[in-house]
C-alpha cells in the first residue's frame, strides 16, 4: 500500500445523503500530518456528519476517506485504533467517579490492571482531575466532565485527535482552559480535527480551517489566507476640517491607486500593507492636512465567514 507521508487524512469526494437531504456533498479535503484542522460552519452545516464518517460510525454513501494511508470502508477496525474520539458520542458513565471511568475505559482499551492504574492516574494529573477524581462525575461541571471525555479518549495515547465541539455550552475561563489543554496536545506532536461553530475558536486554535455550509466546503485554507480572501486591513480616518475631505481623498487616491470612500470628514481605504499607513500620514502633513482620529481594522473570521456564507443561509 502506498502511503502518503504528508497527510494523516486524506478524504476524496465524500457525500452523505440522509433520506431526501444531502448533509455532506463531494467534499474532498486533505489533512495534514501534526496540524489543528478546524471544520466550521453553522448548525447542520454537515460537520458531525463529516465526522461521524471519518471516524467510521457513519457509512460514507458514496467517496472515499484514508487515514495513515488506510481506507477507513476497507480496514475500519485498524482504523479505529488509530485515533481517539470525543465530543458529542462520549459515553462514560455519569454514576461512578471520574477514575473509575478511567479505569474501565483503560482495561477495554487492552491495559492490564496495573497499566490502567497508572495510565487513570497520569490522565487525572495531567487533567487537573485529582481532587475530584472519587466523586460522581454527575457533579461534575461541564468543563470537568470535558475534560474527563478528553482524558479517556487520550488513554492509548492516539497521535490523531477528533473533537467534536470541544467547548460547546463552556464558559469563557473553561473555554480558555480547555484551549490551553489542546495546545499541550499539538506540542506533544498530535494532530487534531476539531469541529465548532466558533469562529474565534477556529481562528484561535487552528493551522487550517474548513468552511462548511449547506454540506459543501466553501472554502479551506489557514486562518490568515481565509482573511485575505476578504480583503486585507482597512484604513480610517478622521479629518479635524471636513473642507480637506476632497483633497485628503484625492492624496491617498493616488497614492494606494485606488476609490478612497469619504463620508463627510472620515475616510475609508483597503490597504495592501499596514506600512502604507505611514506614508500616507506624511504626505496628509505635508498637505498640512490635520487629523484626530485613525484605525487600521483587520478582517475578523466573522467577517470571513459572512462572506463566504453570505446569501446561502
Ligand atoms: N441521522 C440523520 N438522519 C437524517 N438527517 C440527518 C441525520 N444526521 C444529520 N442529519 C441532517 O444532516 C444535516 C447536517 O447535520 P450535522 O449534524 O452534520 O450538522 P452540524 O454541522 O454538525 O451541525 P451542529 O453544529 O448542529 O451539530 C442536518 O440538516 C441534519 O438535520
Amino acid at each position: 500500500m502506498i502511503m502518503n507521508e504528508e497527510y494523516a487524512i486524506e478524504i476524496n469526494d465524500l457525500t452523505k445523503v440522509f433520506a431526501k437531504q444531502t448533509a455532506v456533498d463531494h467534499v474532498s479535503l486533505n489533512v495534514k500530518k501534526g496540524e489543528v484542522f478546524g471544520l466550521l460552519g453553522p448548525n447542520g452545516a454537515g460537520k458531525t456528519t463529516t465526522l461521524r464518517m471519518i471516524t467510521t460510525l457513519l457509512k460514507p454513501t458514496s467517496g472515499s476517506i484514508k487515514i495513515f494511508g488506510y481506507d477507513t470502508q476497507k480496514n475500519d477496525k485498524l482504523v479505529r485504533s488509530m485515533f481517539g474520539l470525543t465530543g458529542q458520542y462520549a459515553s462514560v458513565d455519569e454514576d461512578i467517579s471520574a477514575r473509575e471511568n478511567l479505569m474501565i475505559f483503560s482495561r477495554l482499551n487492552g491495559l492490564t490492571h496495573s497499566e490502567a492504574k497508572k495510565r487513570t492516574n497520569e490522565l487525572l494529573e495531567e487533567f487537573s482531575l485529582q481532587a475530584s477524581a472519587d466523586k460522581s462525575i454527575s457533579n461534575f461541571s461541564g468543563g470537568m466532565r470535558r475534560r474527563l471525555d478528553l482524558a479517556v479518549s487520550l488513554i492509548s495515547r492516539p497521535t490523531l485527535i477528533f473533537l467534536d465541539e470541544p467547548t460547546t455550552g463552556l464558559d469563557p475561563r473553561t473555554r480558555t482552559q480547555m484551549w490551553d489543554t489542546i495546545r499541550s496536545l499539538v506540542e506533544q506532536g498530535s494532530t487534531i480535527v476539531l469541529t465548532t461553530q466558533y469562529l474565534e475558536e477556529a481562528d484561535e486554535l487552528a493551522d487550517r480551517i474548513a468552511v462548511i455550509d449547506h454540506g459543501k466546503l466553501v472554502s479551506i485554507g489557514s486562518p490568515a489566507e481565509l482573511k485575505a480572501q476578504v480583503g486585507g486591513a482597512k484604513l480610517q480616518l478622521e479629518l479635524l476640517n471636513s473642507q480637506d475631505t476632497t483633497k485628503a481623498a484625492s492624496l491617498i487616491d493616488d497614492f494606494l491607486h485606488i476609490k478612497t470612500q469619504a463620508k463627510k470628514q472620515t475616510l475609508t481605504a483597503p490597504l495592501e500593507d499596514t506600512k502604507q499607513v505611514t506614508e500616507i500620514l506624511n504626505k496628509l502633513q505635508e498637505a498640512a492636512i490635520s487629523i484626530v482620529n485613525l484605525s487600521v481594522e483587520q478582517p475578523s473570521m466573522d467577517d470571513v465567514f459572512f462572506a463566504l456564507t453570505a446569501g446561502k443561509n
